[in-house]
């Protein structure tokens, strides 16, 4: 007999909310620009000090919608109170970088200046508390706005490697004729990158540069998770993954002098990706070059993963012509770009990516998969392959917990279709066995991937995102596996938890629920139902876009186009004896029914 599933709760729909990540800078080239203006000014602790020796200055301050509330101030200027004021708040400012507080004045539209010395002008009462707002995180701006945002806010440093000697005498390798040299020449943006390319190439094949990494074009490829770089700098015995990308970089048209603020934001977004995708780097450089001029920006780490964001903080090298300008002197740009083609990787930021957990390392290989919420890589530990999972933000931290909670839970199992968990931290799972993706399910799959989901029923959870990525075969077993994976979303009766799941696959009771913004009851007839239809979705292979559970606006539409897809492929007596087996939680009989199919 099956075994009885507990009655089922009522849950109501939510979408899992993504938000995007939020990051701050700590460059502030601005901050302490005032200070000179107002030095001669009393601070208010001397003025209240000379009128009464036990004052202690007090200033109202107020955040969002908050009461206002009172801040012992002992400092000197706006830079001091804001301080003072982040401590004070520290309930709803603890997570807020200080360099994102600015204060006005009550009822004022202007921000302080943080070296504005605080003085008696500052005396006030609960009524006209200074107003503190905290600047959008970087995060959450648009590419356009991040660029603005370090042309602005970023600092400049010195170039920090010491500059190569060697020199071309010859072209090609010079950056001597760029399409778009000309002011006039309005060449397409690939001819240029082409050109780029091209010229790296000159310098790869050119015996005096001792390239220690080379140029790859990943223009086409989708190196970075989703993302393509036009070029990333890699050693040039690595293979081109992720793992081993040195630094990165973008090759645009200029609009003017200068690089537009989206290009900006743009290439610098490949540089936070790598910080992502590479767990133990600090910091990383980004190439951004017209080949006329080089724009050279490190983009870095600024907290540690644990902490609510993921922070970066940019700086930025001056501007320099990459373009060889003269027959035997090489422009400061050239000699930057040569400089870190012999660099070291080591040097340039990179890591070599392993992972600890206590007296244990785990070495990673290569990435295999990228999910919604995580990066999967294969590791190795003590010469047994591993699977890596690494979540991409720390929203997805509760997946992780969630994941490695029900897979503990369910190692008393010992099923070869469940992973097993080797090591973890808050951000991280290491897994065994390795699996490799499955186009198709075999014969012997259907009983053990119903009888596994029997168990797992057995212990009251439901794994809701049965879907064929989520389905491995370990081909290092004899008996080649099938493996359940991605274990993050599920849930058992006991508990509240968010939707979430691969809508092509739900069952019509859910889609209906998606369409109608109404409620949904879970149970194991979810995952039965969701494999059933994967089944028939590998099997059939009908022309059906992959539709992720994630934030969307056109949720609703497609939920109601996966509803009249199953309503149109599902009228049979196959179909009828499937639902009904399902519909009586009859796992056996269900088996039976789709073993038919081979
Ligand atoms: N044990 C494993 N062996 C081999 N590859 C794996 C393993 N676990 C995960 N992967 C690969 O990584 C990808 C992402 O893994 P997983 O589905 O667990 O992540 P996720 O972020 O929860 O994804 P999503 O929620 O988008 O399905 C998988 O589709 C698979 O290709």
């Amino acid at each position: 007999m099956p075994p009885k599933p507990k009655k089922s709760q009522k849950k109501k729909v939510t979408v899992e909310d993504v938000s995007p990540t939020v990051a701050g800078t700590s460059g502030t080239a601005e901050k302490g620009k005032g200070v000179e203006r107002f030095r001669n000014a009393p601070p208010l602790r001397t003025e209240l000090s000379s009128g009464s020796s036990s004052a202690t200055p007090k200033i109202w301050v107020k955040y969002a919608d908050s009461r206002p509330s009172k801040v012992v101030f002992d400092g000197r200027d706006v830079d001091d109170l804001i301080r003072a004021i982040k401590k004070e708040l520290s309930n709803q400012l603890g997570d807020v970088d200080v360099n994102q507080i600015t204060l006005r004045r009550h009822g004022e539209e202007k921000d302080l200046d943080p070296g504005l010395v605080v003085d008696q002008s500052f005396e006030n009462n609960s009524s006209t508390p200074l107003q503190v707002t905290v600047e959008a995180s970087i995060g959450t701006l648009t590419k356009t706005e991040k660029g603005k945002f370090v042309q602005k806010r970023g600092v400049e440093i010195p170039f920090p490697l010491d500059l190569t000697r060697s020199l071309k005498a010859k072209s090609p390798g010079k950056f001597s004729q760029p399409p778009n040299m000309d002011k006039d020449a309005n060449p397409k943006e690939e001819n240029v990158q082409d050109y780029f390319m091209c010229e790296c190439k000159a310098l790869e094949n050119y015996a005096s540069i001792q390239n220690k990494l080379i140029v790859r074009g990943t223009h086409f490829s989708p190196l970075l998770d989703t993302r393509k770089p036009d070029f990333v700098f890699i050693p040039s015995d690595s293979p081109l993954d992720s793992l081993n990308v040195v630094a990165v970089g973008e090759i645009k048209k200029r609009v003017s002098e200068s690089f537009s603020n989206a290009d900006i934001g743009h290439a610098l977004s490949f540089g936070e990706k790598i910080l992502q995708l590479q767990p133990r780097r600090n910091y990383v450089y980004v190439v951004l070059t017209d080949c006329i001029i080089i724009n050279i920006y490190r983009v870095s780490r600024n907290e540690s993963f644990s902490e609510k964001y993921t922070q970066f903080t940019y700086d930025y090298i001056k501007s320099e012509y990459l373009t060889y300008k003269k027959q035997a002197s090489p422009s400061k740009g050239w000699r930057y770009l040569v400089t870190i083609l012999e660099s070291s990787p080591e040097r340039l930021g990179w890591v070599e990516p392993s992972l600890r957990f206590g007296q244990e390392t785990v070495k990673l290989v290569r990435s295999i998969g990228v999910g919604r919420t995580s990066v999967v890589y294969e590791g190795i530990y003590k010469d047994i392959s591993v699977a890596v999972k690494m979540m991409k933000k720390a929203n997805y931290l509760p997946c992780v917990e969630r994941e490695r909670a029900v897979l503990e839970e369910l190692s008393e199992l010992s099923s070869p279709h469940i992973p097993k968990i080797l090591f973890y931290d808050e951000n991280t799972l290491v897994m065994t066995p390795l699996g490799e993706k499955v186009n198709n399910l075999r014969k012997k799959d259907i009983n053990n991937i119903i009888t596994t989901l029997k168990q797992v029923h057995s212990y009251e959870y439901v794994h809701r995102d049965l879907q064929k990525y989520n389905f491995l075969r370990n081909l290092d077993d004899s008996k080649e596996n099938i493996l359940i994976i991605d274990w993050g979303y599920s849930t058992n009766n006991r508990e509240d938890t968010a939707f979430a799941g691969a809508l092509e696959c739900m069952p019509d009771e859910v889609l209906k629920s998606l369409t109608n913004e109404e409620n949904i009851v879970y149970g194991p007839k979810v995952d039965l139902i969701c494999f059933v239809r994967s089944f028939y979705l590998m099997l059939h292979k009908p022309s059906m876009e992959r539709v992720a559970f994630d934030r969307d606006d056109d949720i609703k539409k497609r939920a109601q186009m996966i509803l009249n897809f199953w309503k149109d492929c599902s009228k049979s007596d196959v179909w009828d004896s499937i639902y009904r087996a399902i519909e009586g939680l009859d796992y056996d009989k269900l088996i039976q029914e789709l073993e038919r199919f081979f």
